[in-house]
């Protein structure tokens, strides 16, 4: 996989340093603040922008900040508020973990049904206050994270930069807004790690990450019951089991594998210990947005720091899945049909490279609080995939990369 923008590269506000714990409170953040004046972030242009897209016309009422909004699951999320009439407003660094223009092409989507993402990093404590200053956000939906399991041998940092230090820069920031935003946040079904107890419920073991990736979303959990233990955060943690779809992210295998097979290239198929089956319990994208939404719907308000006096604030994680499970090597056939090419696949044992051999959602708790019901098969959802495929990237003589 590629190289990746520094992880300290902040947005377009140009600090003497990078932000630290106490430049993230919005209480004490006067270098943050004296740094806005001089930034494309201030202005009545800006201001206006932000506060068009964040107003709500919903009976809902809600101001949603999307973190990660130019990312495959954050798009799909904005669009799907928007046309319901919540307000939103996405925030984005545009990082180069895989290609940026696939990043821009979404975001020109948004801005067409009318969500503007602002460029920047979820670890840049002067412009969250800046956001929070413009918008009182009902509602956090955050999605930027360093995502893929395998890319964390090769760039370690940039997970624990996106998906620990950027999570707490949020939940900083949350804690001590007023009111308090309620956060819906994506974890992973990476959190099962090497569990081998099937299908994978939320009271399963999580103590066994196989990736730093995976380590880094546990660590995000734990993280997400101290800010909802001292803060009275309402918190609730999404374990997405690997999302495919139109917009999708080049780096992960049906993306991949479909350019490489267009091009007659091979595909390494991996099998576990013993010429084992590796599966997957492949979600759709469209029913990982309901489950989002549905999330967000029953996400109570927060309780603040007074939290014994109102009681504890909620605190939730879910599996969203498709409680299928379907083995690689039949995704590979069923996008041989959909694709009408032969793949040259190339089995070979799996390396030892944070990938794990199964998963499997048990999705009864979410099937009960959220109503979240998946309804698309891999076959039905990876023909909707390959249409969007062929016509961004070969109609549109797009280069995959
Ligand atoms: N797609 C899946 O199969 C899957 C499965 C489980 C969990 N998740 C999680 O869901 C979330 C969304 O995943 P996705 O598939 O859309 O990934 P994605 O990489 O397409 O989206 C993440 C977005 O966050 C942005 N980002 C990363 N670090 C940032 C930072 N420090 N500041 C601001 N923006 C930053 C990236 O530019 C990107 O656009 C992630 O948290 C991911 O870990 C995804
Ligand atoms: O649900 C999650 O929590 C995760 O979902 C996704 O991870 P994975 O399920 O590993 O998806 P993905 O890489 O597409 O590999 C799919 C299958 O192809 C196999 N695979 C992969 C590469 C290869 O060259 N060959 C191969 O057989 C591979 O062994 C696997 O069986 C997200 O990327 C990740 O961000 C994380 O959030």
């Amino acid at each position: 996989m590629k190289h990746i923008d520094s992880p300290s590269t902040p947005g377009k506000i140009k600090m003497e340093k990078s932000p630290s714990p106490s430049s993230s409170n919005p209480a004490s953040s006067d270098l943050s603040r004296r740094s806005l004046r001089t930034s494309s972030y201030s202005g009545p242009d800006f201001e206006k922008r932000v506060r068009q897209s964040a107003k709500p016309r919903s009976r809902h009422g809600m101001s949603v900040l999307v973190t990660g909004a130019a990312g495959f699951v954050g798009t799909h999320v904005s669009a799907s508020l928007k046309r319901r009439g919540e307000g939103v407003l996405g925030l984005d660094n545009f990082n180069s973990y895989y290609d940026p223009s696939l990043k821009r092409a979404r975001q020109t989507l948004l801005e067409r049904s009318g969500v503007y993402i602002v460029e920047g990093d979820i670890n840049d404590g002067a412009l969250l206050a800046k956001l929070f200053d413009i918008v009182p956000f009902t509602h956090v939906m955050h999605l930027a994270a360093q995502a893929g399991v395998r890319f964390a041998m090769e760039n370690p940092s940039s997970y624990v930069h996106s998906n620990i230090a950027g999570l707490v820069s949020v939940l900083e920031f949350c804690k001590n807004v007023n009111p308090q935003p309620a956060i819906v946040w994506a974890s992973s079904s990476s959190v099962y790690g090497l569990n081998t107890k099937v299908p994978f419920s939320e009271r399963d073991r999580t103590d066994q990450p196989a990736s730093l990736y995976a380590a880094t979303k546990k660590a995000g959990e734990e993280i997400a019951h101290t800010y909802n233990h001292i803060y009275g955060l309402s918190l609730t943690g999404l374990r997405f089991f690997t999302v495919y779809g139109p917009w999708g992210r080049p780096d992960m295998a049906y993306f991949f594998f479909t350019r490489d097979m267009l091009k007659g290239k091979s595909i390494p198929i991996f099998e576990a210990v013993n010429h084992g089956t590796v599966a997957r319990d492949f979600t759709f994208i469209e029913d990982i947005v309901k489950g989002c939404l549905a999330a967000l719907d029953t996400a109570e308000k927060s309780t603040g720091s007074g939290g014994k006096k109102k009681g504890p604030a909620q605190l939730r994680v879910y599996n969203l899945g498709n409680t299928s499970p379907v083995p690689v090597g039949d995704l590979v056939s069923i996008l041989e049909k959909l694709l009408k090419v032969k793949a040259k696949r190339l089995v070979m044992k799996m390396p030892r490279n944070g990938d794990v051999p199964f998963t499997h959602a048990n999705i009864s708790l979410a099937e009960r609080e959220l109503g979240y019901k998946p309804t698309t098969d891999l076959h039905t959802g990876l023909k909707k995939f390959v249409q969007w495929y062929l016509s961004y990237y070969v109609d549109g003589k797009k280069s995959a990369q």
